[in-house]
Formats: structure tokens, sequence, C-alpha cells
């Protein structure tokens, strides 16, 4: 376990899981894993390549997520995010390690233009809920009530091809948050959206975990400024998590590491 990064990170939170798991107190380790949404510890994922190499991405991470709370996940490019976050979202298994993850939990991906795919925005915001047994009723509330945690109510009758790059990816929010999801994973949103629509999407997922019951979000972003959002952020280099703590605690890592590397190239 990559105890020393967690220990480090969040230790009022780590320190009790470690103990409990110590002596052995299950119960007290289930009811402090309750207060997680996210956990895992020493996961990896590799791949096999061609030539029958096997290929390390992500090597012995650790982190917890705590349920209720805005979290972001940040690191260089090619360091292992999306990754992990697929591993997270169940769309990749890990070759290695523990892993838990509230469910029902989504996936909302990069792409505006992949997220949306019924003609209007109240069929898309109900698409995602023929799988399960409701009335009709039960669909038009809950597809009222997503759309209107993520401010987007009065666009219910529009067609999805009007709509921004920040509105459809609103608009894909909703569509999770109406399947009653535990663990939203937000994988880059921003990345497409000029810088109003960047912060529109921050702050409909911020206002939609206000009014929900213990929703969770993780979102990976390459940007610092996204920080002050944040309750806190897991920062990876290398396939590996190298911390996890509060947001300033990991802008202030992050701008150090920066300077130490311009530092180096100038030197
Ligand atoms: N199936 C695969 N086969 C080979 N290499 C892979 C595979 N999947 C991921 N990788 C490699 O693993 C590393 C991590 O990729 P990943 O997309 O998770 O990084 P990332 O941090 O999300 O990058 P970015 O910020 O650029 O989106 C990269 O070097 C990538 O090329």
């Amino acid at each position: 376990m990559n105890a020393t990064a967690v220990v480090r990170a969040t230790p009022a939170v780590q320190l009790p899981l470690l103990r409990t798991q110590a002596t052995g107190n299950y119960a007290a380790a289930a009811a402090f894993a309750e207060n997680f949404a996210i956990e895992s510890r020493n996961l990896s994922y590799s791949v096999k390549t061609r030539q029958g190499r096997i290929l390390p991405i992500l090597n012995d991470c650790s982190l917890s997520i705590p349920a209720g709370q805005f979290w972001m996940l940040l690191g260089p490019n090619g360091c292992g995010k999306s990754t992990l976050l697929k591993i997270l979202g169940g769309l990749l298994n890990p070759t290695g390690g523990y892993l838990h993850v509230k469910k029902p939990r989504s996936f909302v991906f990069q792409n505006p233009d992949h997220q949306v795919v019924m003609p209007t925005v109240e069929a898309d915001v109900a698409f995602g809920l023929g799988k399960f047994n409701i009335t009709h009723d039960e669909i038009t509330s809950r597809v009222a009530k997503a759309l209107d945690a993520v401010g987007m109510y009065e666009y219910l009758q529009r067609p999805v091809q009007t709509l921004s790059g920040g509105q459809k990816q609103r608009v894909a929010i909703a569509g999770a948050l109406a399947e009653a999801c535990k663990v939203l994973l937000l994988d880059e949103l921003t990345s497409f959206l000029d810088e109003n629509d960047q912060v529109g999407v921050i702050r409909a997922v911020k206002s939609c975990l206000a009014s929900s019951e213990g929703t969770t979000a993780l979102w990976v972003t390459h940007r610092l400024e996204e920080l002050e959002y944040a309750d806190g952020a897991v920062y990876m280099e290398d396939g590996r998590v190298v911390l996890q703590a509060d947001a300033s605690t990991i802008l202030n890592f992050v701008e150090d590491r920066q300077s130490s590397y311009i530092h180096q190239i100038n030197s």
C-alpha cells in the first residue's frame, strides 16, 4: 500500500481505517467505509502488448474519496487519469488491488457531441430510465428534477443539436442524475468548452451535489484554476497516486512541481 502518500494526504481521514484493519474490527471498518464513495488500495492495471509483454499503466494507486463531495483528479498528460477513472466507472477491470465504488455510478465523457443521443433534451435525459421499472410520472418527475439541478429545465423541449457544448454536458450530467447515481465520474468535461461554459458546467455539478443526497463527483482536469471549486483532489504522476489532499495543498504542490521543472530546464 502507498501508505506514505495516503497518510500524508489526509491523516485525520485515513488513520482510523488503518487502525480498524490492524485490529480486525470489521464492523468499525465497514461503518468507516460507508463514509467513502470511492476507495482503492494498491490498485494496479496493466495491458499485454502485441509482443506479449506486460505493460504497467497504473501502479499502487490508493485513494479515498468521501461521500457527498466534489473531488478532482489531476496530473500530467499520460499519467493515467482516464485509465483510473475508467476503472472506477467499471469500464476497465483492475489487474490488482482493492476497489470499492458506491453504486449506481455514471461516467460522463469528454466530448459533448458524444453525450447526447436523443432528439430533444427531455427525451435524452429520460433515455437511461428505460431500464428501470418506473412509471411515466416518475420518469417525468426525475427528468424535471435532474434538469432543474443543472439549470436546464427551461430547455426541456429543445432539440439537442441547438445546444452549446456546455449545455450538452449539463444535459449529459442530468441524465446521470436522473438515474440516481451515487458516484458521478467526469472525464475532462471542460476541455472542449469556452471559459463561460467551463465555469457553468462546474457550477452545475456543484449545485447538483448540494441538492442531492450524498452524490459524489470525481472530476478529471488539467486546469489548476478549477481546483478552487473542489473539496479535495488527487494528484497522479507516472501511473501512481502521488498525493491526496485538500485543493489548496494540491495547488501549492503542483505549482512547486512546475516551478522546479522550469528551474531545471533553465539551469
Ligand atoms: N490499452 C492501452 N495500451 C497501451 N497503452 C495504454 C493503453 N491504455 C492507456 N495506455 C497508456 O497509458 C498511459 C496513461 O493513459 P491515460 O489516457 O490514462 O492518461 P491520462 O492521464 O488520462 O492522459 P491525458 O491527460 O493525456 O488524457 C498513456 O501513456 C497511454 O498511452
